[in-house]
């Protein structure tokens, strides 16, 4: 499924917004010195231009094992010299995400749940800042639960969306709640759908939602805790299905929401997520980034 998104995204990508990544931070100006802490990087320390500057891909999903075996198959698939089986963890010395560069795709992990990938992305929309990157597209390649589809379909993202379908994520700053959109990119959606068609991968476009819990959060049964019955689970599957809800996961209105902050906001180029086999799942935004 992943190379089938790389390649699509690689041949449309005179589209793309010719715009370097941009921080929304005027502080990060300031500052002699940015510790990237959980990728155990630093503007002091490392030489992020010269290590990431030709980044135009980045991939992320939750787990270190899948992203790292993302990684050796582009390696593969992009015909790099060397032995897939030797590419290094560029965050080696911290134990909280694992990085992988192969070519122009950078693979990284981000764990579970809206408060992990939000920390990974904050790093890693500075890092793409620092190493003057142009023209990335982020993906996140992930797995979820299908809402009213067949296992093994690809879901494309649509929207992503919270526990009330609507397309927003909320952040607590301050102790207020902030509340940035979620809508993402149908072009690149589409582009997406049309490479799956080829691929001959069962695939539709629908919103995402994304939820804080695996169990009860989803309407399982079978966590340590449930408030809830059989049927009420059932009517709220339902709902979310009649506001277009194809699957479930943990992750893409924060990704949505914080790529299209450092966006160009006019452009409302974003997300996607995929979900293959009821369970894997690609995520995927612009983050060419504007002020
Ligand atoms: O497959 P990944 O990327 O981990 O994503 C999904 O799987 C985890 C739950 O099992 C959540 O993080 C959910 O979003
Ligand atoms: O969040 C998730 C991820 C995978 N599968 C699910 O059902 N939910």
């Amino acid at each position: 499924m992943a190379p089938i998104l790389l390649n699509c995204m690689e041949n449309e990508h005179n589209d793309y917004i010719k715009q370097q990544v941009q921080v929304k931070n005027p502080y990060l100006d300031t500052m002699e010195e940015d510790i990237l802490y959980h990728f155990s990087l630093s503007t002091k320390t490392h030489n992020l231009p010269e290590m990431f500057g030709d980044i135009k891909f980045v991939c992320v999903g939750g787990s270190a094992n899948r992203m790292k075996a993302f990684a050796q198959f582009m390696h593969h698939e992009l015909k790099l010299p060397g032995i897939p089986e030797d590419i290094k963890d560029i965050c080696e010395g911290t134990d909280r995400y694992c990085m992988y560069k192969v070519g122009p795709v950078l693979s990284i992990s981000h764990g579970m749940g809206v408060p992990s990938i939000s920390i990974m992305l904050h790093e890693l929309i500075k890092l793409l800042h620092h190493a003057q990157c142009r023209d990335v597209v982020l993906f996140r390649l992930g797995t979820s639960g299908g809402v009213g589809l067949a296992p093994g379909t690809v879901v494309i993202t649509d929207k992503a969306v919270d526990y009330s379908f609507r397309p927003q994520f909320e952040q607590v700053v301050l102790g207020k709640v902030i509340t940035r959109s979620t809508e993402l990119d149908e072009g690149v959606a589409n582009e997406l759908l049309q490479c799956s068609s080829s691929q001959n991968i069962p695939t539709v476009i629908g919103n995402t939602m994304c939820t804080h819990d695996f169990y009860e959060g989803q309407g399982r049964l079978d966590g340590a805790l449930c408030s809830f019955s059989h049927e009420e689970k059932l009517e709220y599957l339902r709902k979310a299905y009649e506001a277009g809800v194809r699957n479930i996961e943990m992750e893409s209105t924060v990704f949505a929401a914080m790529c299209r902050v450092c966006g160009l906001k006019d452009r409302q180029k974003y997300t996607s997520v995929l979900s293959k086999n009821l369970q894997h799942a690609a995520s995927f935004t612009k983050i060419s980034v504007s002020s």
